[in-house]
């Protein structure tokens, strides 16, 4: 298979219209998570994009105490920090019917992404898998996760026969030190979304696809490129 027939791209004109058809999709899969293994795991991306779509997925009428959300990445720093991914998710999607699901942080309060590694690790490995859901943003820098262009651990964390689901990163376009998912723990899932809104992101994963130039380097290529898991683009101006 040609490695981008495992995209599709879902484009709207309405970025609500987004966010709301995204939310019934993710939680249509939760449901029949439930229905079928008595429990879900949803991973979700921090940053400014989903906000909307986190509003929208927190009404979503299903049974959350049995869902576990945990982050596909996060920023060292504590969840009081406003550049903390948890908080983001506390604050918009732990909220209304989702107030009732078990969140699982990445960040451990430990010094450091390497001190609090093993912990974080454990807390991924302890969850169910494959995950249900896996939803992605991504930066103007071609970014994905915490997979940064130029990132000290970044070869390892793109590695496909990568045994290890969290990693420690750090870039110089990243700002704090990070942790993330690994590719193949993100790969594991029954369904990958890939969350875009605006002309540069939009213009930014065409030149991904392309490969051209500097966007050779764009490490959401690795998300596009895989066949490990169909991947649903849903981009809106
Ligand atoms: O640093 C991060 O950036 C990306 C993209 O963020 P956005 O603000 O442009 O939406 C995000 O997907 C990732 O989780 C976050 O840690």
């Amino acid at each position: 298979m040609s490695p981008l027939l495992n995209v599709t791209t879902h484009s709207f004109t309405d970025c609500q219209a987004q966010a709301a058809a995204l939310a019934e999709r993710i939680a249509g899969g939760l449901r029949e998570a439930l229905d079928q293994r008595g429990s879900a795991v949803l991973a979700v991306s921090g940053g400014s994009t989903p906000k909307a779509l986190f509003d929208r997925l927190s009404r979503e009428p299903l049974d959350w105490s049995r869902v576990h959300i945990t982050l596909v990445d996060e920023r060292w720093v504590p969840d009081t920090d406003e550049r903390s991914n948890a908080r983001l998710v506390k604050a918009r999607l732990l909220q209304n019917a989702a107030a009732a699901a078990q969140f699982v942080p990445l960040y451990t309060g430990a010094e450091s992404p390497e001190a609090g590694l093993a912990e974080a690790n454990a807390r991924i490995d302890a969850l169910p898998r494959p995950f249900d859901a896996v939803v992605l943003g991504m930066g103007d820098d071609g970014h994905t996760a915490s997979f940064f262009p130029g990132g000290d651990h970044l070869a390892e964390a793109l590695d496909l026969d990568g045994q290890t689901r969290v990693l420690p990163m750090r870039a110089p376009g990243a700002g704090e030190p990070r942790i993330t998912l690994s590719l193949p723990a993100l790969l594991e899932t029954r369904a990958l979304y890939l969350l875009v809104t605006g002309a540069t992101k939009r213009d930014v994963l065409a030149d991904a696809r392309l490969g051209l130039g500097a966007a050779q380097h764009y490490p959401v290529r690795s998300v596009l490129s895989q066949t490990r898991a169909p991947l649903s683009v849903y981009w809106c101006p």
